[in-house]
């Protein structure tokens, strides 16, 4: 099959993105692999499809895959180029429109400058279940990783995070402890792996190694967890700067029940066409 698709990106998270409404798309696992890889594909760290919804209180449906084939729940930078991208393709003219995700429903809204800002729901720490629990009202876990003893914020943006404190973000060790926590027994689901240096209270510095994608230039979910886990811990107020390597984002949590909301770019690239 021929499919026609738009390469986007939120902070050089970078995304393929396909119109599933206008084109017959069914991807199986090796083909968003081929899409994904940077040699032989497009090259991308996720796959984006936008379809009809399939509930009645949702203008469309979001589903996310990996760069290693697996469907997700959830993707913050992708959920802002979706909005870009059912502007742009002309699919609805809402400004703020309801978006179905395997996690729920996400409120993106298109600001007059341009910017995306996502309401992604309420925080939830879970798993409530895995061992060595340090601190239950931070929701903190230590985690034999390596060598070392690492003290994780374990919490899901609809999809999981364990988000640590470290000293000097770009020297932290995010090529080796990264993939050690994705795949820690503590996660039989896998996790987000983030590690946050603590600039001030409403600025902080962020990499993120990615479930299913390895270290990517920002993650939109992960600097959400981030700020949920920073402002848990006592150390970041309401509104916070999250500065990643592909650039900065917004993000506020009032505590407690409120919903996220982080604000950042959606940018298109290119357009293209590819045989499946
Ligand atoms: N890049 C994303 C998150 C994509 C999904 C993630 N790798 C997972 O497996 O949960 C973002 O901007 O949030």
């Amino acid at each position: 099959m021929r499919l026609r698709f738009t390469k986007m990106h939120g902070l050089g998270n970078d995304f393929v993105v396909f119109d599933a409404i206008h084109q017959d798309v069914k991807l199986s696992r090796e083909q968003c692999r081929f899409l994904a890889d940077r040699h032989f594909g497009v090259g991308c760290d996720q796959i984006l499809l936008v379809e009809r919804p399939t509930v009645a209180d949702a203008d469309f449906r979001y589903r996310i895959f990996n760069a290693d084939g697996g469907e997700v729940e959830q993707c913050g930078n992708g959920a802002r180029c979706f909005v870009r991208f059912v502007h742009d393709k002309g699919l609805t003219d809402k400004k703020q429109i309801r978006v179905e995700t395997k996690a729920g429903i996400i409120v993106p809204r298109l600001e007059d400058d341009g910017q995306v800002t996502v309401d992604m729901g309420v925080p939830r720490f879970e798993p409530k279940e895995i061992p060595f629990l340090t601190d239950k009202r931070a929701s903190t876990y230590l985690l034999s990783v390596g060598a070392k003893i690492v003290e994780v914020s374990v919490l899901s943006m609809g999809n999981p995070h364990a988000v640590q404190v470290v000293d000097q973000v770009e020297t932290a060790p995010v090529a080796h402890d990264g993939p050690l926590i994705e795949h820690h027994p503590s996660f039989p689901n896998r996790v987000n792996a983030g590690f946050m240096e603590v600039v001030s209270r409403d600025h902080i510095r962020l990499r993120v190694w990615e479930r299913g994608a390895g270290e990517t230039l920002a993650c939109g979910t992960g600097a959400c967890a981030a700020v949920v886990a920073g402002i848990t811990r006592g150390l970041l107020a309401h509104r916070v700067r999250v500065a990643t390597r592909g650039g900065e984002l917004t993000v506020r949590w009032a505590g407690d029940n409120h919903h996220v909301f982080m604000t950042g770019p959606a940018v298109t690239v290119f357009e293209g066409e590819i045989e499946l």
